[in-house]
């Protein structure tokens, strides 16, 4: 009689890409919540009601009130009403408007009215960096690597994506309430609150990020490596994309900013049980992983020991890449962060569109990071690609940076390429890692890789929120806003660029000399 030759469960087509599906989803809602904000801070920093109209222009509500009321009392018209809180969907406003050097009279109907928080450029820029405080700061995603190789993957995720749930709940809660005048840490209670809640939840992603990682190379070392990568990175996109398209249109028809984040709550809590389903098959993995050893007669893998880690730290390659992941996602995903605002001011864009241009930049790479993630698979290449990227990330800073070409189309067409250059560089260089670090120490190695990289997404929108404030900002005499000049901040991320192509090149020079197999194909033929 044949034996029953025993079979890992991985080995299996549909349970891996069905494992790969269910942890992906987690970690797309995740990346929903972590942009979430972002196409609001133009609304974040407005003081008071912002008042929309159906022509896709936005106007403070003080301001409109102020010249209805000049234009009524000009032209001896009954006034309307005025109140804020009569400035609702549906209402016609008449005012004057200086266009082309001329005043015309305009009517405009309103379409919807939210409430602007009156944070400061660098309070936005605050808060928008705290995701990575609790990482960086108090070392959590080092640790955090550590507990994942010690306490394995579901403990892990379990907790992690409970914090991300955790952290968003928080942010909700500070985003509803109005505090009034009131402080904590110093500051704005409101802002305080709000990047305590994004500092947990960032602990939160950031882990499930790590955790993520090494269950894809659980289920698919030596297979599909690169590709599942990249479908998990195009999933993640998804939730960014969503993020910056539908942020701004679900804020406004609430009338509040908290709205969207609640929704990105709600959306995490299914993330969260979806995990806790991947547990279950992360045990039957396991179990016929065991059984597989048994049969075989191999020896147990040893465990993760502290000392492990002087081997990662040891690593030039490995510092090669960490590097190269600080700068390339410095210039990437703090951009985010300030794009919506760069195409309203620097491109003229409609506020209720501006949004949907950088959400152009994820949709890319939804299709792109797999194909690039495939091609890796099949013939290798990884360094060169990540060069190429990096260039590309250069080359569009520039190009924002230029005080010429100030038109939407310009910016479409940059943001494409943006989003070729996210793919490239992604789909390289997380597959790169498991050929640099074995197995059991990947864990730790993602979590520093991590670690070092989130010092940069904490720093950069705090530094550009800064610089917007102080070098970017227009005002006339009288001390008003009248608009923003983006070529410092442009020229810092184009630096981040350069310093990603500098690294990406010592990295193709360190793979040719220790054989890393960087430029060879991920699947064994
Ligand atoms: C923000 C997070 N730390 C990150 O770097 N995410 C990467 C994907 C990492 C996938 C690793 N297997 C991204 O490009 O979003």
């Amino acid at each position: 009689m044949k034996e029953k030759i025993q079979k890992k469960l991985s080995d299996s087509k549909a349970a891996r890409w069905t494992a790969l599906f269910i942890v992906s989803f987690t970690m797309m809602c995740g990346y929903f919540l972590t942009d979430v904000m972002s196409p609001l801070e133009n609304l974040l920093t407005t003081k008071g009601k912002v008042v929309y109209f159906t022509d896709d222009t936005s106007m403070p509500a003080d301001t409109l009130v102020a010249k209805v009321r000049l234009f009524s009392a000009a032209n001896m018209l009954s006034e309307p009403d005025l109140t804020v809180e009569k400035l609702g969907a549906g209402a016609k406003m008449q005012y004057q408007e200086q266009v082309n050097g001329q005043q015309v009279t305009v009517e405009k109907t309103i379409s919807s009215v939210a409430r602007g928080e009156g944070w400061s450029s660098t309070e936005y820029g605050f808060f928008s960096g705290a995701y990575g405080l609790i990482n960086v700061f108090l070392l959590m995603l080092f640790f955090g690597g550590v507990i994942l190789d010690k306490m394995g993957i579901r403990f892990t995720g379990t907790m992690s994506s409970g914090l991300m749930l955790v952290g968003a709940l928080i942010k909700w809660y500070a985003l509803s309430t109005d505090f009034g005048d009131a402080q904590l840490f110093g500051m704005n209670m409101q802002v305080a609150l709000a990047s305590v809640g994004f500092a947990i939840f960032g602990m939160g992603a950031e882990i499930t990020g790590i955790t993520v990682s090494k269950v894809i190379v659980k289920w698919f070392a030596g297979k599909e490596l690169a590709l599942a990568m990249g479908l998990q990175v195009a999933m993640a996109r998804i939730g960014t994309a969503l993020a910056l398209a539908v942020s701004l249109p679900v804020a406004r028809m609430m009338g509040n900013v908290s709205y969207p984040v609640l929704f990105g709550a709600i959306v995490l809590c299914t993330g969260f049980v979806s995990y806790l389903v991947y547990c279950m098959m992360d045990r039957k993995e396991d179990a016929s992983a065991e059984a597989v050893r048994m049969e075989s007669g191999q020896e147990k893998e040893e465990g993760f020991k502290m000392s492990d880690l002087k081997q990662i730290f040891c690593s030039r390659g490995f510092w090669l890449i960490n590097l190269l992941c600080l700068m390339f996602y410095a210039g990437v995903f703090p951009f985010l962060k300030f794009a919506t605002k760069l195409m309203i001011y620097k491109y003229d864009v409609p506020e209720s569109f501006a949004g949907l241009i950088p959400a152009l930049l994820p949709f890319g790479t939804i299709l792109l990071t797999p194909v690039f993630g495939s091609l890796y698979d099949r013939i290798g290449r990884g360094a060169t690609l990540m060069i190429i990227g990096s260039f590309m990330l250069t080359a569009v800073h520039v190009l924002f940076a230029l005080p010429v070409m100030n038109y939407w189309w310009f910016a479409v067409v940059v943001m494409i390429v943006l989003g070729i250059a996210f793919s490239l560089v992604p789909s390289a260089m997380w597959p790169s890692v498991p050929k640099i670090i074995p197995m059991k120490q990947l864990g730790s190695a993602y979590a520093i890789i991590f670690y070092i990289q989130n010092i940069g997404l904490t720093t950069v929108p705090w530094l550009i929120g800064w610089v917007i404030e102080h070098f970017a900002t227009l005002r006339n005499e009288a001390g008003v806003i009248t608009g923003y000049d983006y070529t410092a901040p442009m020229v810092i991320f184009a630096i981040f660029g350069v310093c990603a192509i500098v690294i990406a090149m010592l990295l193709r020079a360190e793979d040719a000399k220790k054989h890393y197999g960087l430029e060879e194909a991920n699947m064994k033929k």
